[in-house]
């Protein structure tokens, strides 16, 4: 089995410190180096709370894509500094891996360009559960027959961006089936701004941020006499790692960005 070198950035994060956890049980993939804001010139093995895994860290990704050898970059950050590492990491001929949320369009698009510039296999995916990327595909099925919908995604409130990069993917996706059209009474008002959520190409898109949650997402069809709910419950982090894996060794056989897990699955 080849062993594929990893790059963490965002080891001491929600996500990261998974990412690592699974990354330590895992039998090909190694964890070869570490991006963080902290502990530069450290080891992973040596910071409180990590797992003893060998691999040094570094503050500054340019040094780190330098000095260390690496297959896949894995950023699970923030949108401003995982835009930036994937950028960098296509630059070095890493090929990245990016759970983190809240690009922009013009920012995958630029990303997409480079991946293809660089032939090199990009993974882009705002969610990496296996059930949510069913309760989308379901979602974008069902939208063929339900063309009223709205979202309503749940997260905890630690949470930076809204809506969630999974809420826009599904309705991008729901998107592709329907015609554009505005949903509710013509002559709706809101009496209080933002009442009716956030208006994604006449669908709205509602955002909870609570402590106590994790990621859940309702996908509401209504139709003449019925509704239908697709719901998904990421209940713990662990949920993400098995998509996080496919990710870093499916990555190696494309030589182009795919955004969504769902190009990955059968
Ligand atoms: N795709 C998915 O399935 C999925 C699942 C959960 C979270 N996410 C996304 O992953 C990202 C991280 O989520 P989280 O809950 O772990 O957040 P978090 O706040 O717990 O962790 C983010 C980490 O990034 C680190 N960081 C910030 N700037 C950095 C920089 N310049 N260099 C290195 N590290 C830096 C922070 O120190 C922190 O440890 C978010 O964008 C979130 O939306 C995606
Ligand atoms: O915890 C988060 O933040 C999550 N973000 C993703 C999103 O924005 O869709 C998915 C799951 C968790």
């Amino acid at each position: 089995m080849n062993q594929i070198k990893c790059i963490v950035a965002g080891p001491r994060g929600k996500m990261g410190s998974e990412a690592l956890r699974m990354i330590e049980k895992d039998e090909q993939l190694t964890l070869t180096g570490c991006i963080d804001r902290k502990y530069d010139g450290m080891n992973v093995k040596d910071v409180d709370g990590l797992p003893k895994l060998d691999a040094p860290i570094f503050t500054d990704t340019e040094v780190c894509l330098q000095e260390v050898e690496a297959d896949v970059l894995i950023d699970l950050t923030t949108p401003e500094f995982g835009y930036k590492h994937t950028k960098l990491a296509l630059e070095h001929n890493v090929r990245p891996v990016v759970g983190t949320t809240g690009f922009s369009d013009e920012q995958l698009e630029e990303l997409r360009s480079l991946a293809a510039e660089k032939q090199l296999g990009a993974v882009i995916a705002p969610n990496f559960a296996i059930g949510a990327v069913l309760m989308m595909q379901f979602s974008k099925w069902a939208a063929k027959h339900f063309p009223d919908v709205e979202i309503i995604e749940k997260h905890h409130d630690q949470k930076l961006d809204a809506p969630s990069g999974t809420a826009v993917k599904t309705a991008q996706l729901i998107q592709e089936e329907r015609n554009t059209h505005k949903q509710g009474h013509e002559n709706e008002k809101e009496t209080i701004a933002g009442a009716r959520g956030a208006d994604f190409d006449g669908m709205r898109i509602h955002s909870l941020r609570l402590p106590g949650l994790v990621a859940h997402q309702e996908v509401v069809f209504g139709n003449l006499g019925e509704t239908l709910t697709i719901k998904h419950d990421s209940h713990h982090r662990e949920s993400f790692m098995s998509g996080v894996k496919l990710a870093a060794t499916e990555v190696m056989k494309l030589d182009v960005l795919v955004y969504g897990l769902e190009h990955l699955l059968d």
